[in-house]
Order: C-alpha cells, then sequence, then structure tokens
C-alpha cells in the first residue's frame, strides 16, 4: 500500500517537475529539482560549454532554471536587439530574492532595485559621476595621479618578482573611493578614537584592513553552496546558519560598518546652510539632495539605508569588476608576449615618450584599444549576467511570459559566438583590427550588458582600463616569474576571478 501511495505521488512529482512547470516556456534543458539548471554551469566552471550547448540545441530562446524559478535566455544578438534593446522598458526589473533582504535589509540601493527607486537612483549616481568630471578631465586627472601611485611601487621593485594585482586593486580602489567619500588610500596618517584610545594608522593600513572585507566576496559569494543559496531559497533554508547565514551578515555588518561611518563623518563636516554649494563627492552631493527633499516633506526616496546600500552597490562594482579586468589583460599578455611586442611597437611609434598616455591618445592606438576588447571578451566577466524580471506581460518567440519571469540576456553566449568571433577560445586582438589597420566597431562586443540596465559605471570603466593598462605597458615590459604565467582557469562564480600571481618588470623609458 505505501509502495503504491509512494510510487503515485512520485510520479505525480515528476510529472509536475518534467512537463507541468515547463509547459508553458520555451523548451530548454531538463532541470532536476530543487537546483534546477544551476549544478550544469560548474561542469566545466564557469558555464559557457553549457550555455553554448543550450544554444546550439534550443536556438535563440530557451527556459534555464534556477531553482524553481524559470528564467528566459535570450541567446542571440538579432534576439537581444528584439527584446532588451528595442523593447527595453519590458526587461528593466529585478527578481526579488529572499536574500536581498537578509543582505541590505530590503529592496534597496541600484543593482538590486526596481521601479522609480531604481530609476530615481540610477539617473542621480549617474549625474553625480559627471558631476565630478567623468567624460571631462577632472576625472582623468584622478586617475592619472593613481597611475603615478602605481609606477612608484612598481619602480621600486624593478628587475624582481612582485605580485602585480594588489598594486591595482589598491589604485582602483583609491579611485572609487574617492568618487564616494572624497579620499584616496595613501600614506597619510589617519586616527580613530575607540574606547577612549587614539588607534593610529594611514589610509593604506585603512585599505588593508577593508580588504579584508573587500575579498570576502569573491570567498564568499564565489563557493557554489552559497551561489545556490542565494539563489534557491528552499536550499537557503536547508544550510545550515553556519555556512550561510552567518557569514553573510559578518559580512554585511562589516561593510555597511564601514559605509555608515563614512556616511556619518560627512554628515558631522556638511555646510547645511548652503546646500546648492559645490560637492566634492557623491555621498556630500546625496546627503544635500536628502535635507533638500527633507524640507519638502520627502523622506523616502533619500533614505539613510538606501544611501549604505548605494555606496556598498558602487563601491563593490567598481572595484571587483575593473581590477579583475586589468589583472586578467595583465595575465593575457604574459601568455601571449607577441601581443606584448605588438603593443610595444604601436607604443614607440606613437607615443615615443615616457609622458603620460590621456584619453585625448586613445584614437591613436588601435592595437592597444584591439587588446584591451579582446580582453575584455576573453574574460568575459559575468558569465549568467545578472537576471533580469519583466516588467509586463509580453510575448517572446510565440511564448506568453507573465509579468515578473526571469529574463537574462546571455551576453556571455554573444561574446563567444563563433559566427561573430570566428576561433572564439583563442585570445586574438587582431581580430578587432580591419583592413586598413583601424579599430573595428563590433556591436557584438558587450561586456557592460545592454538595455537599460546596462553597467552604471561603464565610462568609467573605460577610462580607467586605458588609462591604467595603456601607462602600465609604455613604462613595462612584464615577463613571468620563475613560476611562469598565471594560470587563465576560470573560476564558478558571479564574476570570474583571475588568480593573483607576480611578474618581473622591467622599465622600458
Ligand atoms: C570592466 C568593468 C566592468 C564590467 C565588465 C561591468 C559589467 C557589468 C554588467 C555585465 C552589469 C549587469 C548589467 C545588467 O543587469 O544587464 C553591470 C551592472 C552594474 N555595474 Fe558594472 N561593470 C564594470 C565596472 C563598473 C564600475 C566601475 C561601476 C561603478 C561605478 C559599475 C557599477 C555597476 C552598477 C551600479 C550596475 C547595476 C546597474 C543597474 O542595475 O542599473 N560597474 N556591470
Amino acid at each position: 500500500m505505501f509502495v503504491i501511495l509512494f510510487l503515485t505521488v512520485f510520479t505525480v512529482y515528476l510529472g509536475y517537475e518534467l512537463y507541468w512547470k515547463r509547459k508553458n516556456f520555451p523548451p530548454g534543458p531538463c532541470p532536476v529539482p530543487i537546483f534546477g539548471n544551476l549544478l550544469s554551469i560548474n561542469s566545466p566552471p564557469p558555464g559557457y560549454e553549457a550555455f553554448e550547448k543550450w544554444t546550439k540545441k534550443y536556438g535563440d530562446v530557451y527556459t534555464f532554471w534556477i531553482g524553481n524559478t524559470p528564467h528566459i535566455m535570450i541567446n542571440t544578438w538579432d534576439k537581444i536587439k528584439e527584446t532588451f534593446i528595442r523593447d527595453a522598458d519590458t526587461y528593466t526589473n529585478k527578481v526579488q530574492l529572499p536574500a536581498t533582504e537578509l543582505f541590505r535589509g530590503g529592496p534597496y540601493g541600484v543593482i538590486d532595485s526596481n521601479g522609480a527607486m531604481w530609476r530615481d537612483h540610477r539617473r542621480f549616481a549617474l549625474s553625480s559621476l559627471r558631476d565630478f568630471g567623468l567624460g571631462k578631465n577632472l576625472m582623468q586627472e584622478k586617475i592619472l595621479l593613481e597611475v603615478q601611485d602605481v609606477f612608484a611601487k612598481f619602480d621600486a621593485s624593478e628587475g624582481t618578482e612582485i605580485e602585480i594585482p594588489p598594486i591595482f586593486d589598491n589604485a582602483i580602489a583609491s579611485v572609487i573611493n574617492q568618487l564616494l567619500f572624497g579620499y584616496r588610500f595613501d600614506k597619510v596618517l589617519i586616527n580613530y578614537l575607540i574606547c577612549s584610545f587614539y588607534i593610529f594608522q594611514t589610509k593604506q593600513d585603512e585599505f588593508k584592513a577593508l580588504k579584508r572585507i573587500i575579498d570576502a566576496p569573491p570567498e564568499l559569494f564565489g563557493k557554489l553552496h552559497m551561489f545556490l543559496a542565494m539563489n534557491i531559497p528552499i536550499f537557503a533554508k536547508i544550510l545550515p546558519t553556519s555556512i550561510y547565514e552567518a557569514p553573510l551578515k559578518d559580512f554585511r555588518d562589516t561593510a555597511f560598518g564601514f559605509f555608515k561611518n563614512q556616511i556619518e563623518k560627512h554628515r558631522d563636516e556638511i555646510d547645511f546652510e548652503d546646500l546648492d554649494s559645490e560637492s566634492s563627492d557623491y555621498v556630500e552631493t546625496y546627503l544635500k539632495e536628502q535635507r533638500k527633499r527633507k524640507l519638502e516633506g520627502e523622506t523616502e526616496t533619500f533614505s539613510d539605508i538606501q544611501l549604505a546600500n548605494m555606496c556598498m552597490d558602487l563601491w563593490f562594482a567598481g572595484l571587483g569588476t575593473t581590477t579583475n579586468t586589468t589583472t586578467w589583460a595583465i595575465s593575457y599578455i604574459l601568455h601571449f608576449p607577441k601581443v606584448q611586442q605588438k603593443i610595444h611597437e604601436e607604443l614607440d611609434r606613437v607615443i615615443g615618450s615616457d609622458r603620460l598616455i590621456t584619453t585625448a591618445d586613445k584614437n591613436d592606438l588601435p592595437f592597444m584599444n584591439a587588446y584591451i576588447n579582446e580582453t575584455q571578451r576573453c574574460v568575459n566577466l559575468v558569465p549568467l549576467n545578472l537576471q533580469h524580471a519583466t516588467t509586463r506581460d509580453t510575448v517572446i518567440n510565440g511564448y506568453r511570459i507573465p509579468k515578473g519571469t526571469g529574463v537574462v540576456a546571455q551576453i556571455s553566449t554573444i561574446m563567444n559566438d563563433e559566427k561573430t568571433f570566428p576561433d572564439h577560445n583563442t585570445f586574438n586582438p587582431d581580430r578587432f583590427i580591419d583592413e586598413n589597420g583601424k579599430l573595428k566597431k563590433v556591436e557584438q562586443l558587450v561586456p557592460f550588458s545592454v538595455g537599460k540596465r546596462l553597467c552604471l559605471g561603464e565610462g568609467l570603466a573605460r577610462m580607467e582600463l586605458f588609462l591604467f593598462i595603456s601607462n602600465f605597458l609604455n613604462r613595462y615590459e612584464i615577463s613571468p616569474s620563475k613560476e611562469g604565467p598565471p594560470s587563465l582557469e576560470k573560476k564558478c562564480a558571479t564574476m570570474v576571478e583571475p588568480r593573483i600571481f607576480s611578474g618581473i618588470l622591467k622599465k622600458r623609458r
């Protein structure tokens, strides 16, 4: 009797899992209970092969299950244009996961928020970035100051093995920290009053302490169980608190502790009498806007919790992405010395001195741009891309997709498409050079994603990548340490992480 009951329940369950829940969505790989298709992107990590295989099998659209939640994957450039670009408003929401509540205290920030909250704060952050000099010389000056700091550190170790990524990490953190809080991580002495004792630190020590927090996300979110728990609520519930909730809360409290401390310091120092005076960083601009709105009786949109979440989004999105890409760029060059040689030839021909390279030189350095483009294509930083949700009912390939369904612009498949990028597994900057030696514009190169939610920091990231990488390679020739070039193997995570590695630098001028 029990066996019959069990078999009946099991058959009904399988029928639901394999047929019923999938019948109204585009066909796709068969999900397994609890995990959906998430486990398949770990064999091999970070998932490009699985995405490629499914695109070959199911075409431009298929359904990918994250736990029990269906996501419509859009895999070809034509289909991305038809959906995320031409019908952009339909694809701008984000799926709200329970982890957001635990981690952020609600649907705050810009990465996970929706509707008016997202729109207002995206617009506000973009206009603040413009005010602090993006697209003008001011931002370039700030980045070039960090380039010179990087030079000083590398010059001091010329000819000996030195770890490359941490130096760029410090410099790129200084750029984003200046934008948000108005100061760099240099050697200036600071002090804290803790329990009646002054604790003396330099701002570089502060960065080292912060680094322990910054390094947590890959450690934390890069682990498969964390990735699964954050995406599959039922999986999160069965994991012991000590390996999911506790480390997440720990990270949240430490990160928010740092941001709140910065915000309070700003609040104490700002002259709120003159709300229209020029601000020197994002937090100051935000706090003045908050005060203006409060005077008009509006306290919801520019709240303190939203500010802390904005700082977290901009800080983390602004640091790891750019540092990782710079690190991968140098890793590739250690594997492909001929690319380095070609870059040096171009730099010698066009720049020909040790002066700092600026964005005014960009158009004259097609191979440098091609190398950065190819780095971004091969890094393919966010394999699954961030998951969006539909803002209204829509129809994709004849399937009725209800409002709130998960949708993903599969940019990693687009950047690995064999038709657009032949021999796509090979690192080849020349694919971006045309027959006249000029830089070729390829619209399918979309590392910053597409549509209305495309990367908010694209302008800043492009400027940083160009200035840091071109100046580094103009000044140095790099060769591998005695351990050889770093591994190019990619780990599975929300963002692909490079290895920390050492290299030997020789000054070229
Ligand atoms: C090489 C560097 C970078 C890459 C490859 C990159 C890539 C991306 C991608 C793929 C997305 C997801 C877009 C989507 O949802 O469709 C994104 C979103 C975002 N990025 Fe970046 N990013 C980089 C640098 C930056 C920087 C420097 C900042 C900060 C100033 C930043 C801030 C953001 C924010 C706030 C979002 C969420 C935007 C929204 O939901 O409206 N990113 N980025």
